[in-house]
């Protein structure tokens, strides 16, 4: 289990307009301090879609993760793989769900019945290979046609940094950062081979789906505390004279 107390700061990505976050909301701390988090923490699990072209590194981006492993060997996913990642953030105990998808078109079917009730998509293209950056925007828009698009968290990653070049690297880092900025989603550039941001990438997820979903039990919740206690005394509207009155109408 892994455990968050702030927002991770990744200071490679300054020009990532996409970073805009980089403290926990005050009214989530304070929910969180004070115990108020309502189902955040009982039974939410958040889900997160990785989709992207095949071979970008889906699945060894996953493995690095959860594993600690890599596998030098292409093995491709058929439809979809999950993991289930504990964490705790600021003190609550908080899931995800990662949903690994198949990049390869004749399983694509099969994974995009999957995508439906994702709060974090996730699209991973291959930083040397430009291609697989150009099938970006394809990949969100068959996510979005399953999902909410006012209520899902965006990151578009890029793999196997350790290939490029860093001249090479930037080139396709500012046509990632632009399209990033357009879509509205998170950019990080990663190796699951080195582990480089590998860790600092999911942390970040988690983070910002707690505080989502913090966010949103405290917005359902309006006016009333979440965790408040609702007091039944002997003075309360008599339950018991209630129900009685209910039975003798229904045998009238
Ligand atoms: N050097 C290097 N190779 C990587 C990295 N990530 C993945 N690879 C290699 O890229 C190939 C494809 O990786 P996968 O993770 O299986 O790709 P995928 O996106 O899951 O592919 P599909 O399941 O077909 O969609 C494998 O041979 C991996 O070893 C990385 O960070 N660095
Ligand atoms: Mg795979």
């Amino acid at each position: 289990m892994s455990v968050l107390t702030l927002l991770c700061r990744c200071h490679n990505h300054k020009k990532a307009a996409v970073h805009t976050k980089d403290e926990f909301n005050s009214k989530v701390k304070t929910a969180c301090q004070e115990q108020r988090t309502g189902t955040v923490g009982r039974f939410k699990i958040a889900k997160v879609i990785v989709v992207g072209d095949l071979a970008v590194g889906k699945t060894c981006l996953i493995n690095r993760f959860c594993k600690d492993a890599f596998d030098k060997n292409y093995k491709a996913t058929i439809g979809v793989d999950f993991e289930m990642e504990r964490f705790e953030v600021l003190g609550v105990p908080f899931s995800l769900q990662l949903w690994d998808t198949a990049g390869q078109e004749r399983f694509k079917c099969i994974a995009s019945t999957y995508y439906r009730g994702a709060q974090t998509i996730v699209i991973v293209f291959d930083v040397n290979d430009v291609a697989s950056l150009g099938h970006a925007r394809q990949w969100l828009e068959d996510a979005l046609k399953e999902n909410d698009p006012t209520n899902v968290q965006l990151f578009l990653v890029g793999t196997k940094k350790d290939l490029s070049s860093p001249a090479q690297y930037s080139q396709i880092e500012q046509d990632a950062i632009e399209l990033a900025e357009e879509i509205k989603a998170e950019y990080w550039a990663l190796s699951s081979l080195t582990g480089e941001n590998v860790r600092e990438f999911f942390f970040r997820i988690a983070s910002l789906a707690f505080e989502a979903n913090v966010l949103a039990e405290l917005e359902k919740s309006g006016s009333r505390h979440i965790g408040d206690v609702i007091k039944i005394n002997s003075n309360s509207n008599n339950v018991y004279a209630t129900s009685k009155k209910k039975q003798s109408n229904c045998c009238q």
